[in-house]
């Protein structure tokens, strides 16, 4: 059991609030924030609350007090790392009035990184364990008018601009057909991160000139695999980064029209995440009730796929931005009661250990009780009938985790020499397809078994590949079976922009159905066959890349 954390955070005053000569009405003490009511006197008009953390951040001049990006990743985001390694789902989400500063909390400026960078940053700087495989995909999407909308991989279909949120019986909800992105290092990221914002849904407002028109939710799920002294461990993080489009009132912002039906859509989405938060705030605080209450995560879209976050499995962060100025007391308070609500949530995290090592944990756990039952009894009672029924129970555990431990090392030893790969080979999912991307010529098996259903693709190194059978002398890069396949048949040599076959011995090679007995420079897209039945599409990306520019250039 967790209860969800709560912070609030107070921005410095924009150019309007300072047009129109506003005071400050919100004062901090430790986690303590003091609104005042400017209509009120001093007595009758302050309100406080207490919060997890309470962060001044009005005047960065002011040292003592302010509370800088730093400070509030330090705090918080060092939290989300933590469940990150350990195994739990978290969630941080920022709330407030539009214009209170969600998104320079969240994602920040240019130099002055928010709580998103870090938090990738930091994750990949700490993957120092060199006997662990670290896994992390990342995906990007903007809830707006209630439609799901895939931030980085934007095409004109219209199922691209509405994607449906689903169920899973165990993982929970999801987005169907949404981009995932498996990153080997933070640069990966921030150009995700970077393409995704350029394609977010923004316009300007009275109240912000670059309002975020929608809920974005920035997910990464982080695992992390070991063998070591014989067993295995694998666990799996989900955590969602949630920049929520702004609360607002219609006659605040001006907004008519499109704007107007924007702010219907945000209201109706807020609306039911307060409907869910106080029912759960009630629920919490009735602990100990029979009654099972009703909570509608799916009137809305962002409720739904945030469900586990909300009272569910994960630890949550609530991150609420407030305006300092007298001209938005009532939106500031009710932020304030928003986020004094959240604080009662509880939610129930617990650590994602991978089905079959949990089993796995479980039967050893079983064989080394039955074992130490069995030498109680041998010491105690041999000749015990029990005895049998134990020793069989204990191969049978035995056998079993022999089974189990080998396909998971299986299935990890095949991801894991994916990862190595990595640098230069991306899987992305594309709509119901997979992309393979790689940075590096390679060759790509052209199969003619029709039984036959991997996929080969091979790199080819700076340097000299060396392709002939098993049987040549000299180990060779890439083993081939087939008629007419010579021990050592041929090499590629790749220096950078040119790459050239080179045959050896009279071996049967040929080139876009042209036999080739000379070494001969390879162009992207040529099709090789070796011997009678090995045949190789060759892609080099960087010229095709080039190749690509050119033709844009002539048409
Ligand atoms: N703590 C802060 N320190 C300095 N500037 C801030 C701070 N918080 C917000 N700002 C500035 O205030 C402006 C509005 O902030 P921001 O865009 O983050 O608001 P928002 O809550 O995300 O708004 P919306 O809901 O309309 O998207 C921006 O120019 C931002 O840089």
């Amino acid at each position: 059991m967790a209860s969800v954390k709560v912070a609030v955070r107070v921005r410095p005053f924009n150019q309007r609030e300072i047009n129109l000569g506003s005071s400050s009405i919100i004062d901090m003490h430790e986690e303590t924030t003091v609104i005042l009511n400017p209509k009120g006197d001093s007595r009758t008009g302050a309100k406080d609350f207490t919060f997890d953390h309470s962060y001044w951040s009005m005047d960065s001049s002011q040292m003592e007090k302010y509370a800088s990006q730093q400070q509030v990743f330090k705090d918080l985001g060092l939290d989300v790392i933590k469940c990150a390694y350990e195994g739990y789902n978290a969630c941080i989400f920022a709330y407030g009035q539009t214009g209170s500063g969600k998104t320079y909390t969240m994602m920040g400026r240019p130099g002055d990184s928010g709580l998103i960078p870090r938090i990738c940053e930091e994750l990949f700087s700490r993957m120092k364990d060199e006997t662990m495989v670290y896994r992390t995909e990342v995906s990007y999407l903007e809830i707006y008018n209630e439609k799901v909308r895939d931030l980085v991989k934007i095409s004109n279909s219209k199922e691209s601009h509405g994607l449906r949120v689903r169920e899973h019986p165990k993982e929970g909800p999801y987005v169907q057909d949404l981009s995932k992105h498996i990153v080997s290092n933070f640069d990966d990221i921030s150009s995700l991160m970077e393409k995704g914002n350029a394609n977010r849904t923004t316009a300007s407002t009275n109240m912000n000139d670059t309002s975020s028109r929608s809920h974005a939710i920035f997910t990464l799920v982080f695992s992390q695999a070991k063998f070591s002294k014989n067993s295995p461990s694998e666990t799996k993080s989900k955590i969602h980064l949630v920049d929520l489009a702004g609360s607002e009132r219609a006659d605040a912002t001006g907004a008519t029209g499109k704007r107007l039906k924007e702010g219907s859509s945000i209201n109706k989405s807020l609306v039911t995440l307060s409907t869910v938060i106080s029912t759960l705030a009630d629920i919490s605080e009735k602990a100990g009730s029979s009654r099972k209450a009703f909570i509608p995560y799916r009137d809305s879209t962002l409720t739904w796929l945030l469900k586990d976050s909300l009272g569910g499995n994960a630890k949550t962060i609530m991150i609420a931005t407030l305006s300092p100025a007298g001209v938005n007391y009532s939106e500031t308070l009710s932020t304030l009661r928003y986020a004094n609500r959240a604080k009662s949530i509880v939610n129930k995290p617990t650590v994602n250990e991978d089905p079959n090592v949990k089993l796995i944990r479980e039967l050893r756990e079983e064989i080394q009780s039955l074992k130490s039952m069995l030498s109680v009894r041998v010491v105690y009672s041999s000749g015990n009938e029990v005895t049998p029924k134990v020793k069989e129970k204990l191969h049978e555990s035995e056998a079993r985790v022999k089974v189990l431990t080998e396909e998971w090392a299986e299935r990890w030893g095949e991801t894991a020499s994916i990862l190595q790969d990595q640098k230069d080979l991306a899987l992305r999912k594309e709509g119901r397809g997979v992309v393979l991307d790689s940075e590096l010529p390679h060759l790509i098996g052209i199969d003619d078994d029709l039984l036959s259903t991997g996929i080969l693709l091979y790199h080819l190194k700076e340097g000299v590949t060396r392709i002939g059978t098993e049987d040549a002398v000299q180990p060779q890069d890439i083993e081939l079976q087939g008629p007419e396949i010579i021990a050592e048949h041929c090499m590629i040599e790749n220096e950078g922009t040119v790459v050239t076959l080179v045959p050896l011995q009279d071996a049967l090679c040929m080139v876009n159905g042209y036999s080739v007995t000379d070494p001969l420079r390879l162009s992207q897209g040529a099709v090789i066959m070796l011997g009678k039945t090995n045949m190789f599409r060759f892609n080099h990306p960087s010229q095709a890349a080039r190749l690509r520019k050119e033709l844009a250039g002539v048409s």
